[in-house]
């Protein structure tokens, strides 16, 4: 007999925007997230039985998520989803684990003359700062932090060279190359017991979040990158320094290629090598270069 072996399910896409109205300065705070909200636990006979009963239904969740957002705090978002995924799993006993994700968009003041603007905010870029919070009956809640989509790109101080060679092998070794890509990058928290301890570790959100932002951008930038591995692996290095509540980072890098373009065939340009001024970038393929890096000692952690 087959048997259902995974199953989870909920409500996606789900946007939420809230004000925050600072009443003695006037002065708005907005946020907007995207929510993915996703239940597991006894739910098995749903597929196998069309047993509704045990359905709490993804509306039922969407209601739950704008419900939450008016009653707790949405930031940090650590704390929000925390608190939305816990709620589940206190309040339905046949539901185990609630998983949840909150994307939260770009909002930033706008400088008006010198000024922030009480109320005026613009969308600077496409990144994204994420969460994930898991709560397992039992096992409290796993909280994972990122940055999701900021593009970065360096004109030079990027090289690749010395890797393995052989029949397979066109790439010729560059000393000075363009490095680009998009960075997608996550911290992973030691489990925190319940809600409680989620609300009390609050400011490190924030903390966390700018650290790992100011890392990224400061490695990228100071690297002199012998290859996107070796500055990535810097990057996780220095966030588990700067963050002791964190015990994993990780991060997914597409390599964005920019081809030289000979142009010589026009009346001999020179446009390689030296004189390459003009390039090509590439849509794809690309390179995705990951990896995850652990506080402790290698021989402790067997998931590589
Ligand atoms: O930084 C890089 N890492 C690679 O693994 C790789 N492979 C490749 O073709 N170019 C690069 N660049």
């Amino acid at each position: 007999m087959p048997f259902v072996s995974s199953a989870r399910y909920g409500k996606d896409n789900v946007r939420v925007y809230k004000v925050h109205r600072d009443q003695a300065t006037g002065v708005q705070t907005v946020y907007e997230m995207t929510v993915c909200c996703l239940l597991e636990g006894d739910i098995a006979s749903s597929y196998t039985h069309a047993d509704n009963s045990v359905v709490v239904a993804t509306d039922s969740i969407k209601n739950t998520i704008y419900i939450t957002a008016k009653q707790s705090t949405v930031h940090p978002p650590e704390v929000y989803a925390a608190t939305l995924s816990s709620h589940f799993i206190e309040k339905y006993g046949h539901i185990h684990a609630a998983h949840v994700k909150v994307v939260t968009h770009r909002w930033t003041r706008m400088d008006i003359d010198g000024t922030p603007h009480p109320h005026s905010f613009l969308r600077d870029g496409e990144e994204k700062r994420t969460v994930e919070a898991t709560a397992h009956r039992g096992e409290g809640i796993a909280v994972d932090s990122g940055i999701q989509g900021l593009t970065v790109l360096k004109s030079t101080g990027s090289a690749f060279h010395g890797f393995l060679r052989d029949e397979y092998t066109t790439l010729p070794e560059t000393w000075d190359r363009i490095l680009s890509t998009d960075v997608d990058s996550t911290w992973k928290w030691a489990r925190f017991a319940d809600v409680q301890a989620v609300e009390k570790a609050a400011p490190q959100f924030d903390q966390a979040w700018e650290a790992a932002r100011k890392i990224t951008l400061k490695q990228f930038a100071e690297d002199n990158s012998a290859s996107v591995q070796a500055t990535m692996y810097k990057m996780c290095e220095n966030i588990l320094e700067a963050v002791p509540g964190v015990n994993h980072v990780e991060y997914s890098l597409p390599n964005k290629h920019y081809f030289e373009l000979d142009l010589s065939w026009h009346k001999g340009i020179k446009n390689t090598g030296k004189d390459a001024e003009v390039y090509v970038p590439q849509s794809g393929p690309n390179g995705l270069i990951k990896c995850e890096v652990s506080r402790g000692e290698k021989d402790a952690k067997p998931k590589l």
